[in-house]
């Protein structure tokens, strides 16, 4: 089990979050929903272990990690596909893949990858910057993949995407999912994400407004009082 318990946290003297908490079990696919500005990436960049919190922990099999560096916690299976995908824009897709292999797996990493995302597989000597949104997003899923992590936080991974791309991302999150890793996902399609998604919270000014299984109520409603409707 992974969980952010009772999480405050801010930027400066600002408090963006107050008093937070979601449990992501495992095997779960979690969905974190709210308006623009209601806290969730700030919740996430907590979450891997880039910010942190002022109050709370954030815990790991009952183990508080909440100190730990973005790569500690990535290495003990906790991994964090970021706004804006985190690509190295003048390094090949190869080389972005490689980069993050263990010593010594590489060929194993890249094979992984590929199989993730073929397309991936025709563009390794491609520079990751010259690459369509889409594509750089899979490059990002990839390198998280080959991790084989226990859990992956996601920040709006089919933001600004095309349609069919993004059929292709919620194609490999389920793949993701079917094979063990918990999933938290912040997205901005709603009815996506519920799709998906086996428990939703909803955040709001920075505190949790909603948070239940999917199922259990109408969901939907009340993501769209709270989000506005989103999209798709
Ligand atoms: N680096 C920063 N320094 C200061 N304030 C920040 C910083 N990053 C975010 N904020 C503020 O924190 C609040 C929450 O932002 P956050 O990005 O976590 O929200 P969000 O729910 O992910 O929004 P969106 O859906 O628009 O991405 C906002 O008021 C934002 O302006």
């Amino acid at each position: 089990m992974f969980a952010l318990d009772g999480i405050t946290a801010g930027y400066g003297g600002t408090t963006v979050l107050r008093d937070v908490s979601v449990r992501v079990p495992d095997g779960a696919v979690v969905a974190l929903l709210g308006p623009n500005g209601a806290g969730k990436t700030t919740l996430l960049r907590v979450a891997s272990g880039l910010l942190r919190p002022t109050g709370g922990r954030v815990l790991l099999d009952g183990a508080d990690v909440t100190t730990q560096t973005p790569h500690a916690l990535c290495a003990r299976g906790v991994c964090h596909v970021p706004e804006g995908r985190g690509v190295f824009p003048s390094l090949t897709v190869r080389d972005n893949l490689v980069l993050l292999s263990k010593a010594g797996t590489e060929a194993e990493s890249l094979e992984r990858a590929v199989t993730a995302f073929p397309r991936l597989g025709e563009r390794l000597n491609q520079l990751a910057g010259t690459m369509s949104g889409g594509e750089q997003q899979m490059l990002a899923l990839a390198r998280t993949y080959m991790q084989r992590p226990r859990v992956v936080l996601l920040d709006e991974v089919s933001m600004g995407l095309a349609p069919t791309i993004v059929d292709e991302i919620f194609a490999f999150l389920a793949r993701l999912s079917a094979e063990g890793a918990s999933l938290l996902l912040v997205e901005q399609y709603v009815t996506r994400a519920l799709e998906a998604a086996d428990f939703v919270f909803l955040l709001n000014r920075g505190q949790i407004a909603f948070a239940g299984e999917v199922g259990e109520v109408d969901v939907a409603a009340l993501a769209a009082e709270y989000v506005g409707g989103g999209r798709g």
